[in-house]
């Protein structure tokens, strides 16, 4: 299993193998940018992004991340893949995108029939920008990147990702973007809520990101630059019961992903170790033996 020999690891009640912050404290861990160039192939990579490279390499790994919200999903994949020079996928954009396109017709997604939502979100072109230091998504062309952050979307989306048609529709996407990267490019790190389970569960390294909900609250709170951290912490609980409940593909930690705690631990230092991960999986670093 990936990652066993990387700090103190314990079972979490799931059965899950957990990694705690101590880990960091090690020798071998860097920040992405310390990161060591270790073979000739990744020399080869430093000057060129993940979203430019052109000559077809046909060994990249998958990093698959899961996780409620506010973990630090987009942030971690997203820091991984640019310094992996990898691909980046953000899987709670799409579904973020189909319930743009659901409001943009009139439809209020939290309320709608799931076969009035499944009718609709059936019919815009989704693309995905899987360049980490730009990321994109357009909905029949339009970018829509900036619209689907905003709160009417955010209050939809999880009743729209609930819909069967919706899902089959998104995965069946996501897994060709999947299987695109792993035949031209370095690999892809891609974050959502079913990562792990349904869409590539073939993973090199499979990861169930998480935190404390007081934690997740207050990064979020950052972001929006709101003081209402209870109204913020309440609103992701909304979002994280209803998301880890449904029927559908529900978020779940399962026994082979490794459980990341990130309370207290810096964004770089999460990175940092994901990267490691990353490095050891796909055979650019020899496991240290020490500690477990
Ligand atoms: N380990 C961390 N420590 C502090 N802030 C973090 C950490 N990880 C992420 N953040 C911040 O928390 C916010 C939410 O992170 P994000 O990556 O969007 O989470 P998710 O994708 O799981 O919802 C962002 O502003 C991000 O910069
Ligand atoms: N793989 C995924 C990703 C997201 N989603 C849904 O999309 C919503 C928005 O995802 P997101 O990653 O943008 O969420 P946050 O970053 O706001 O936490 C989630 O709350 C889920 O309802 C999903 O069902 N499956």
């Amino acid at each position: 299993m990936v990652g066993a020999h990387l700090g103190r690891l314990t079972r979490s009640a799931s059965g899950a193998p957990r990694l705690y912050a101590e880990a960091l404290r090690r020798d071998d861990i860097h920040p992405p940018e310390e990161r060591t160039v270790v073979n000739a192939q990744d020399n080869a990579r430093t000057t060129e992004t993940a979203g430019e490279r052109s000559a077809p390499r046909g060994d990249g790994i998958v990093i698959a991340i899961d996780g409620p919200s506010g973990s630090g999903k987009s942030s971690t994949a997203r820091g991984t893949a640019r310094a992996r020079e990898m691909r980046y996928l953000d899987t709670g954009a799409m579904y973020r995108a189909l319930t743009w396109w659901v409001l943009h017709n009139g439809v209020d997604a939290t309320t709608a029939d799931a076969a009035a939502v499944a009718r609709l979100a059936a019919q815009p072109v989704i693309t995905m920008g899987t360049d980490p230091t730009d990321p994109t998504v357009r909905v029949d062309g339009t970018d829509v990147a900036e619209d689907i952050r905003s709160p009417e979307v955010t209050s939809g989306v999880s009743a729209v990702s609930a819909v069967p048609e919706v899902r089959e529709r998104m995965v069946a996407l996501q897994r060709d973007i999947i299987a695109e990267a792993r035949r031209d490019s370095g690999g892809i790190v891609v974050e959502g809520r079913d990562i792990t389970t349904v869409v590539a569960p073939e993973a090199e390294v499979k990861i169930y990101l998480t935190a404390s909900a007081e934690a997740r609250a207050e990064r979020r709170s950052r972001e929006v630059r709101t003081s209402d951290i209870a109204a913020t912490r309440a609103d992701l609980m909304r979002r994280d019961l209803f998301d880890s409940s449904r029927a559908e593909s529900p978020l779940t930690q399962t026994e082979d992903a490794l459980e990341l705690e990130t309370t207290g631990m810096s964004l770089d230092e999460v990175i940092a170790l994901v990267v490691k991960l990353a490095d050891e999986a796909s055979g650019e670093v020899v496991p240290s033996t020490g500690a477990v």
